[in-house]
């Protein structure tokens, strides 16, 4: 047995789907963004990683989908090497970006058929998975409007659409529900909730929302100046700080100084 099958087989036994280790991040010109951070994450759970602006999130999911390379240590999803075996871990995962990232020239069922094609669904498969996923989300009817007429919230419906067709294992949600109103929010919380109970899919998300990442999570890690400084569910971060709210928790571990 190879040792990467030897790896496989200690990561399914222990169910460790997401494993960062040391990982640091310095950027040219001296920032050390991420500050030697170590960290897991079951198969199945729902994952908030927290932090004030400039924690170093960003950077970190930069590595963890492929993006960006560490400076020293590594991120294993299902096992493989994020820095070595990018598309391995490109199978793994579905991302929702921050920013939109849809071809706003084209129609919502284009956007997702080209999706389909770069990730190998099946052909007799595709016009099936995008109905279904549309359907779910409350868009099919707008299948054939482009993308550039959609309001934010239509166009987050269309991008987690997009990151599940090819069926991955972990979905990745940089802040998913920022500048959308209590009505998206409200759904896209519920959907993600029902695709990881339906599917068992890994959810590793960020928010500054913090009610809803505690109304959401399993487990937490709040993370600043590159460093993680708590880790546990939301009963004991706040058990922890003794305070009764995440916010006010998350307030008691990294200060309440304004961040630059
Ligand atoms: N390309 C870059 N070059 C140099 N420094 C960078 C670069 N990207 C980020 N940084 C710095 O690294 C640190 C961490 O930034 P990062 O974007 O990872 O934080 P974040 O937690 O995602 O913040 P936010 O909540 O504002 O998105 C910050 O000090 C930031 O200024």
């Amino acid at each position: 047995m190879s040792q990467k099958q030897l790896d496989q087989e200690a990561n399914s036994e222990n169910n460790k789907i997401i494993q960062v280790n040391q990982l640091v991040k310095q950027y040219e010109g001296g920032v050390t963004a991420v500050d030697n951070i170590s960290f897991q994450v079951d198969e199945g759970e729902i994952f908030a990683f927290l932090g004030p602006n400039g924690a170093g999130k960003s950077t970190a999911i930069k590595i963890l989908t492929t993006v960006s390379r560490p400076t020293s240590g590594e991120i294993l999803v299902n096992g493989y090497n994020t820095a070595k075996e990018e598309h391995r871990v490109r199978d793994a995962m579905g991302v929702v970006f921050q920013d939109h990232t849809l071809d706003k020239e084209l129609t919502a069922y284009e956007n997702l058929y080209y999706h389909t094609v770069l990730y190998g669904v099946p052909k007799n498969e595709r016009k099936d998975r995008i109905q279904t996923m549309l359907d779910n989300v409350g868009l099919w009817e707008r299948r054939n409007s482009l993308v550039k007429t959609f309001s934010g919230g239509m166009k987050r419906r269309v991008e987690i659409v997009r990151a599940l067709l090819h069926y991955p294992k972990i979905l990745i949600l940089d802040e998913p529900t920022s500048g959308l109103d209590a009505q998206t929010r409200f759904f896209l919380w519920n959907h993600i909730d029902e695709i990881n109970r339906d599917y068992n899919i890994t959810v590793f998300l960020t928010t500054h929302n913090l009610e809803e990442a505690e109304k959401v999570a399993e487990n937490i890690a709040i993370i600043d100046q590159g460093q993680i400084l708590a880790m546990g569910s939301s009963k004991e971060i706040k058990a922890q700080t003794e305070t009764e709210s995440l916010e006010r928790a998350f307030l008691e571990i990294t200060g309440y100084d304004l961040r630059y």
